[in-house]
């Protein structure tokens, strides 16, 4: 029913628009022939004695000057205009509004709520006549079945997590001849858990076990499963195997088990009864079927840690794939992957990129070439070039340009100032990521950027590089204050992300000495209106206190140290501030020489060509400006 709603709502949604765009046409099409008068305008014209004639049609006057010229009016309803017409000698004819421009208009204003209807009856047909076509003979589970000859996957499309795909092999054999591999001694998987961060691939490499096998492959989300009314969700699990069955050897997807496959008994305010009862359907279903039946369930997670434990036992999902985040290899081979869907030039360097995009997810890598090929198609070229990429890395990272929006000169010099304040204190630094780019373009919601990017993968970071991190980010505003005089509300995002570093130093890091290594603050895992819940442990008031203490002593000396580190480099300061105002975005080449002492280069010519590309329009004005140093680097 809800998916009838939907639908219903998004063609309500079209609809609309497409009265809007009709009006609007009708409107453009009755103003265009000549430029209605202003009825005002019109009557002086009259009182001028410059008209000769007149047709009323409806409301619409159509009028000849008395030297032959054309025009149109609109007349409100005025009573005295046939007097002050007649009074200055106008000839008047009047005409009733045109039948047919009167249906016409009727039909236009109404076509897309007729269109409407006609759609819905389609859809209630189509309802109706269910039992049929694919996605509705499995109705009531919601769980949909792909379509084998359109978009079959293989290993092949997979790519970066050869580890998983080596351990889900065995998956294949067992399907491809279920009773073969059993007379042959295997042991009859049943449950796999996929456990991976969101976009690494866990549906593709679910997909592509079904297409390897060549047997069907049924999707659901955890979250269908989770309704209103008590009983549903356990009455669509048990619909859902009886639909596999019939089908097998096949293999049931559960994408975000944890929707419904959360502890027990836990959550806020207790238990909840209809997830409750769906999970045990769940679990009576996995133990119930006998493993030749073959069928397999595939069930994806990045939260195995807040599953019920009863899942996890022998004969459910006993088995773990890990599908971890793609390193540099592994984000090649995914790029390469994905390259081959879109025309590359030949300067297209997937390694260069890999290098580039630490951090990104397979759908992140999906993405940016993606975004790589609209850039091209925009700036009209037939191939996709590596600038086209860059591009496509840098509004990923950072948001898209802004070039439409009009930056008053002092706030330029402000932003300069501040960004050449991160950058400077992160060439002075040990432990930083080397800098990769500034620019003070717009982007997104910051007003300018430094963009550090790690020259290796890292799956941690240490004291040293965090310290770093903090006064790293204090850079901007000392320079603002020290160059300006002023301080701005753009550097309030810097101090947030600062003071969050430090505090989690200090409770959950266990990085300060004062307090040593105890973790003050958990993460339970609980969802609360949409933010994840940080409850504090049972601390005493004079922990706390000691707690803030030593934040503040954290912040206080990264401060320090940054501020000593600009006012003793205030040249370099000054020549970045300038190098920005000229250029708005520099290299990490030019930044060098800039550090060395040196004049910086000019830039390349790749850079302007950059900048010739369309600036987006319509962007709404500014938030207050955050000004972000690098892609968040998180533990
Ligand atoms: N390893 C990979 N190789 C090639 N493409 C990938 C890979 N990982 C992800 N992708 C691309 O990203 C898209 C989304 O990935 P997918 O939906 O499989 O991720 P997921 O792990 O299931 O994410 P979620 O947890 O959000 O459901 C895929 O359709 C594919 O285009
Ligand atoms: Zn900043």
């Amino acid at each position: 029913m809800n998916n009838l709603f939907k639908s219903i709502g998004i063609w309500m949604v079209v609809a609309l628009v497409l009265m809007t765009v009709f009006n609007q046409f009708n409107a453009r099409q009755q103003s265009s022939a000549q430029g209605p008068m202003d009825y005002s305008e019109f009557m002086k014209e009259v009182n001028q004695g410059h008209i000769a004639k007149v047709t009323i049609e409806g409301r619409t006057l159509k009028a000849v000057t008395s030297d032959g010229k054309r025009l149109t009016s609109y007349a409100p309803t005025d009573l005295w205009m046939v007097s002050d017409l007649l009074k200055n000698g106008v000839k008047i004819e009047a005409k009733p509004e045109e039948e047919q421009s009167f249906l016409m208009s009727l039909f236009v204003s109404w076509f897309p709520m007729l269109l409407l209807i006609g759609v819905w009856i389609f859809f209630m047909r189509q309802m109706q006549g269910g039992g049929k076509g694919g996605a509705f003979s499995f109705g009531k589970s919601r769980a949909r079945m792909l379509d084998e000859a359109k978009e079959r996957v293989t290993f092949a499309d997979v790519a970066g997590c050869d580890e998983a795909k080596e351990e889900v092999s065995e998956l294949v054999d067992f399907l491809r001849d279920p009773t073969k591999f059993q007379n042959l001694g295997g042991r009859i998987p049943r449950g796999v858990l996929m456990v991976g961060s969101p976009g690494t691939g866990k549906t593709l490499l679910a997909k592509a076990i079904a297409g390897e096998a060549k047997v069907p492959f049924f999707s659901i989300s955890g979250s269908d499963f989770v309704e209103m009314f008590v009983g549903v969700g356990a009455a669509r699990v048990r619909d859902m195997f009886e639909q596999a069955k019939k089908q097998s050897p096949c293999i049931i997807f559960i994408d975000e088990i944890d929707a419904v496959g959360r502890q027990r008994g836990a959550g806020l305010g207790g238990g909840n009864d209809e997830r409750e009862q769906t999970l045990n359907a769940l679990l009576v279903e996995m133990d119930g079927f006998e493993g030749a039946s073959g069928v397999i369930v595939i069930a994806a997670t990045n939260r195995p840690d807040v599953l019920d434990a009863a899942l996890l036992r022998p004969g459910r999902f006993d088995r773990q794939v890990v599908v971890p985040l793609p390193d540099i290899r592994g984000r090649e081979q995914i790029l390469m992957v994905h390259m081959r869907k879109v025309p590359c030039a030949p300067d297209v360097n997937a390694n260069v990129l890999a290098r580039g995009t630490p951090g990104m997810s397979g759908a992140d890598l999906a993405n940016l070439v993606n975004e790589a090929a609209l850039f091209a198609a925009r700036r009209t070229k037939r191939f996709v070039e590596m600038d086209d990429f860059e591009a496509a890395k840098d509004k990923i990272f950072m948001g898209a340009e802004r070039r439409s929006m009009v930056m008053p000169e002092e706030e330029r010099r402000n932003t300069a100032y501040h960004e050449s304040g991160h950058a400077v204190v992160a060439k002075l630094l040990p432990k930083t990521d080397p800098v990769h780019k500034v620019t003070i373009i717009p982007r997104g919601r910051a007003l300018g950027l430094t963009m550090q990017l790690p020259s290796e993968d890292r799956y941690s970071m240490d004291k040293d590089r965090i310290l770093s991190t903090i006064a790293v980010l204090f850079g901007g505003r000392i320079a603002e204050e020290i160059f300006m005089n002023q301080m701005t509300t753009g550097a309030s995002n810097d101090f947030e992300r600062a003071t969050d570093m430090a505090r989690k130093m200090v409770t959950q890091w266990g990085m300060s000495e004062a307090l040593g290594t105890m973790v003050y603050a958990e993460n339970d895992g609980e969802v609360f209106l949409g933010r994840s819940v940080t409850t504090h442990k049972n601390i005493s008031e004079t922990t706390m206190q000691k707690v803030d203490a030593e934040i503040r002593r954290i912040i206080d000396q990264q401060y320090a140290l940054a501020r000593s580190l600009i006012e003793a480099n205030r040249d370099k300061m000054e020549a970045m501030t300038k190098a920005l105002l000229e250029w708005e975005t520099i290299d990490a080449e030019q930044i060098n020489d800039i550090m060395a002492g040196e004049a910086p280069r000019p830039p390349k010519p790749s850079q302007s060509a950059a900048a010739n590309s369309q600036p987006p329009k319509d962007t709404p004005p500014a938030a207050p400006a955050a000004t972000p140093t690098a892609p968040a680097q998180e533990t």
